[in-house]
């Protein structure tokens, strides 16, 4: 397989190579050169497998050619084995007659960045060492992929991680999940800004080419492929559970960053029958209201009950442009060029008829997202974190109440945001056991302003300021 920059004039590189890449050189993601496709046959034959061998078979084509099966095999087996606290992995949770929570928060962070994560560590781990390589990461958070993250390669011999997350902007346990890790190779940094001002850091970091060459840098970021292609699985996984092929399934997907609904894309390109597929925003809504105007118009961002999706610029989104221009990088930089210097651009007339056609998409404020925290707990005793809150909302806004199975995704534990679920619900939810002293841990982290300069004499001296 493959692998072509968004903006067409960076080198086209193998699945190792973009792996250990992240940002593209000329400031665009990478894509796949062309979409795996799976048969009816091939969806029907994932029914009953364990996890890590539906991932085997999605994943596979992806990889092909630098890794082998026994590789691969290997590393999805320890990833989908013990580290996940659910016989199921990726279970899936009836809340009504019609609708469906894929539980994506059993891995040990509690959010659905473990699934790519977990497996994306192994990848760092085998590859530089076959290149004798180390990696600088530069990361950037609203919370949930920096905990991840950490996780995932606070033992690997070869990588050390620099992690950025929006000063005062991330929940009391996000915040701690990173902080208290305080293996040498780990540098958390709390940047005077928003989500969005360490998103632009990291790129602006990944575009300084002397600067990127000189550390090494990597990214755990969607901006990373193989972050996006290990939430493609669970579509599937949770599509055939509830009748795929033979029955379409739609998905409502609490989305900042549009990297997991990107993957739902992915997975409906290679040939799984999703019907509808909704973009759920927070009032941070710049996706929405593209779906509604055709125009991608930055506004300011918001903070919500709901902050690790308090993103207004969606990495992710480019990917999806690309393909709506019709894999034509010089569209894509010319959208891009003008998003830069007037902070909007609008899509051509084919275009957004396109993305129309392709998703839905609603806006759920605050007071809606508590709202639908109390009415599933009075329903059904489910206790929903407002991530997945504010997808359920959008289920029910976007798509009819019978018919194809509504799976909204269940993208974090409610207990990594106890006071916001207390404020609606009144139950204060309790951390697994491996988290039970999160709150009483020694925490360790620095801050920055929203600088590169700053940022780059700091990573140059391994993180001691
Ligand atoms: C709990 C939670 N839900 C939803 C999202 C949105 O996912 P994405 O950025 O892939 O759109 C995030 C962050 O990315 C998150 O941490
Ligand atoms: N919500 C995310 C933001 C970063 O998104 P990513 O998927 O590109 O890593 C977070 O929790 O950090």
């Amino acid at each position: 397989m493959k692998y072509v920059s968004t903006r067409g004039l960076a080198d086209t590189l193998s699945f190792e190579e973009v792996t250990l890449t992240g940002l593209a050189r000329d400031g665009g993601l990478y894509m796949p050169a062309s979409l795996p496709k799976m048969s009816f046959d091939d969806i029907r034959a994932l029914r009953g497998l364990p996890y890590a061998e539906a991932a085997f078979r999605v994943i596979r084509p992806f990889v092909e050619g630098s890794l082998t099966d026994a590789e691969l095999k290997a590393m999805l087996d320890e990833t989908y084995g013990d580290t996940f606290r659910h016989a199921s992995t990726a279970p899936l949770n009836q809340i009504g007659a019609n609708d469906w929570l894929l539980e994506l928060f059993h891995g040990p962070t509690l959010a659905f960045k473990d699934f790519a994560l977990q497996l994306l560590g192994r990848f760092f781990d085998h590859f530089t060492a076959r290149q004798g390589k180390r990696l600088t990461i530069l990361g950037a958070t609203s919370g949930d992929t920096g905990s991840a993250a950490i996780e995932a390669v606070r033992a690997c011999e070869n990588v050390s991680i620099f992690m950025l997350h929006p000063k005062g902007r991330v929940s009391e346990v996000q915040r701690r999940q990173m902080t208290t890790i305080l293996a040498p190779n780990v540098v958390n940094i709390a940047v005077e800004g928003t989500f969005d001002d360490c998103q632009a850091l990291v790129k602006a970091a990944f575009n300084d080419h002397a600067f990127r060459d000189e550390v090494s840098l990597g990214a755990v970021n969607s901006i990373n492929w193989a972050r996006v292609m290990a939430q493609i699985v669970y579509y599937f996984t949770a599509a055939v559970s509830l009748g795929a092929p033979e029955r379409p399934v739609s998905f409502s997907v609490p989305t900042g960053n549009f990297g997991d609904i990107f993957a739902g894309y992915i997975a409906r390109g290679m040939g799984l029958p999703i019907e509808r597929l909704v973009i759920a925003t927070n009032a941070n809504d710049i996706l929405a209201r593209t779906l509604k105007t055709g125009s991608y118009a930055m506004g300011d961002v918001h903070a919500t009950i709901s902050p690790s999706m308090d993103i207004q610029i969606s990495s992710n989104f480019e990917r999806l442009m690309f393909d709506l221009a019709g894999r034509d990088g010089a569209a894509v930089r010319a959208y891009m060029d003008t998003f830069a210097a007037n902070r909007s651009f609008s899509f051509a007339p084919a275009e957004y008829a396109a993305l129309k056609d392709l998703f839905s998409a609603a806006r759920v404020d605050d007071k809606e997202t508590s709202a639908t925290m109390q009415a599933v707990y009075k329903a059904s005793g489910y206790v929903a974190d407002p991530h997945t809150a504010v997808g359920i909302r959008a289920a029910e806004v976007c798509l009819p109440a019978t018919g194809t199975p509504r799976v909204t995704l269940s993208t974090a534990h409610p207990a990594k945001f106890g006071a916001a679920v207390k404020a609606a619900v009144g139950v204060d939810p309790v951390l697994p056991a491996h988290l039970a002293d999160l709150l009483g841990r020694e925490e360790r982290y620095q801050t920055l302003p929203n600088d590169l300069n700053a940022l780059k004499a700091l990573m140059r001296a391994g993180g001691r300021s």
